[in-house]
């Protein structure tokens, strides 16, 4: 098993390497991908091999600083035909029109296009590559250290704000929360955004725990005991990607159908108090977008007065972007709905059926008619209206007397 999505090593700052777990393989077949270019990084992201809109910007950025790393040690290198490394100003529109490029691989995630915003603005002050290349490798290591250590604010950010509230209102049980998708260290840099927020909370109840099972405490806290994953069709990152992290963190899990959702709320033994989503893009309003699915799981959670957070870092945020009403929602091949990507297993004992050489084998399986059409939108918008907290490494915002979030500080 690993949960660790990105493989840097930067301990050569003029020879970095990279490679990337390719997650449609998962939960079965851990393999890695190795990035030498900005193709690589645009044929990864596009097929979804890496995901999660703060891994994309950071596979993205790696792949910039690996294809003109490879321009200066390799001159024979395939990509060396696109430059002309004896005219820098040539090289650097050359350069521009390849991010453009990278940028048109998931159009939605909005922490790509800020990435790459900050890229172009490094490229526009470089006098030549090897300063490119020098201020490039700074600002890599600094999105990807950044990354992590905000989502462990966040996560902590989140789980005190829940048990602070649910203490407030005389709550002191046990209770579980609900999360759609992916939104942990295979969608990061590591820890996770609503994922980290579960992390927290989960390390928050074993502390309690050892507390009071030590005489030390005898109070009664809230504690998070259980968490309840969305399959998250049709992609499934919840089913594979995220039961896969909960069962690595030993975190007690039951995944369920994303049909199921109000069935499980009414009859959970369980009290389920908060939902916690990733996102995609916020912008100025507040109006979200994430997975699909994430819509649904808002106004579930508003009938039966469920909190509902979304979480995410700074980098996720579009200040340009009024409403939700003008966010681009990207839809996926309908292939990708029709067909079901898994690894085959017995269907007598659910073993793993093996290829000569002894490793699992990924298959696709036909789930529709050819002749049927699909809707396969790979995000929803959900309003802020649903949207009871935004948590990000700067605190919790929540909504005023007028029912708007004030995020300008974030901006
Ligand atoms: C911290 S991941 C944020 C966000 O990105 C995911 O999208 P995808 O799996 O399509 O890359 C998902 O919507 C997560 O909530």
């Amino acid at each position: 098993m690993s949960l660790e999505a990105i493989c840097f090593d930067r301990s050569n700052s003029e020879r970095i390497s990279v490679k990337v777990l390719n997650q449609l393989l998962l939960p079965y077949t851990t393999k890695y991908i190795p990035i030498h270019t900005i193709d690589d990084g645009y044929s990864v992201i596009k097929n979804m091999q890496v995901r999660g809109a703060p891994a994309i910007a950071i596979v993205g950025s790696l792949s910039v600083l690996a294809e003109i790393q490879l321009l200066e040690y390799n001159s024979s290198s395939s990509v060396t035909k696109l430059y002309n490394l004896e005219n820098w100003e040539f090289t650097k529109r050359a350069l521009n029109d390849k991010l453009d490029f990278l940028l048109s691989s998931r159009p939605t995630a909005v922490n790509l296009s800020n990435s790459l915003v900050e890229i172009k603005k490094i490229l526009k002050s470089s006098t030549e590559l090897q300063h490119f290349d020098r201020d490039m490798y700074s600002y890599v290591c600094q999105l990807i250290d950044e990354d992590l250590a905000n989502n462990m604010k966040m996560g902590d950010n989140g789980a005190k704000y829940l048990t602070d509230m649910l203490k407030n209102d005389g709550f002191e049980e046990e209770f579980a929360v609900l999360t759609i998708c992916n939104t942990g260290s295979l969608a990061t840099s590591g820890y996770g955004t609503a994922l980290g927020v579960i992390r927290s909370l989960w390390k928050d109840s074993l502390a309690k725990a050892r507390k009071t099972s030590s005489g030390l405490d005898s109070k009664r806290y809230p504690k998070m005991n259980h968490v309840f994953p969305l399959e998250t069709r049709p992609y499934n990152q919840g089913s594979r990607l995220t039961a896969y992290e909960l069962v690595y963190e030993k975190i007690p899990s039951t995944l369920i159908t994303d049909s199921s959702i109000a069935y499980k709320i009414r009859t959970s033994p369980i009290p389920i108090k908060a939902a916690f989503v990733g996102a995609d893009r916020i912008v100025r309003n507040g109006d979200t977008a994430n997975k699909i699915g994430t819509l649904q799981l808002a106004v579930i959670c508003k009938q039966f007065k469920i909190k509902f957070f979304v979480v995410a870092p700074k980098t996720t945020i579009d200040n340009v972007t009024e409403t939700g009403d003008d966010i681009i929602v990207e839809e996926r091949k309908p292939e990708e709905f029709k067909l079901v990507t898994g690894t085959v297993v017995d269907p007598e004992d659910g073993s793993l059926v093996l290829n000569g050489s002894g490793e699992p084998i990924s298959g696709k399986v036909g789930i529709a008619p050819p002749g049927i059409d699909v809707w396969n939108p790979a995000f929803d918008v959900t309003p802020h209206e649903f949207i009871d907290g935004i948590v990000t490494e700067e605190g919790v915002f929540t909504k005023n007397s007028h029912g708007e979030f004030e995020l300008q500080s974030l901006f």
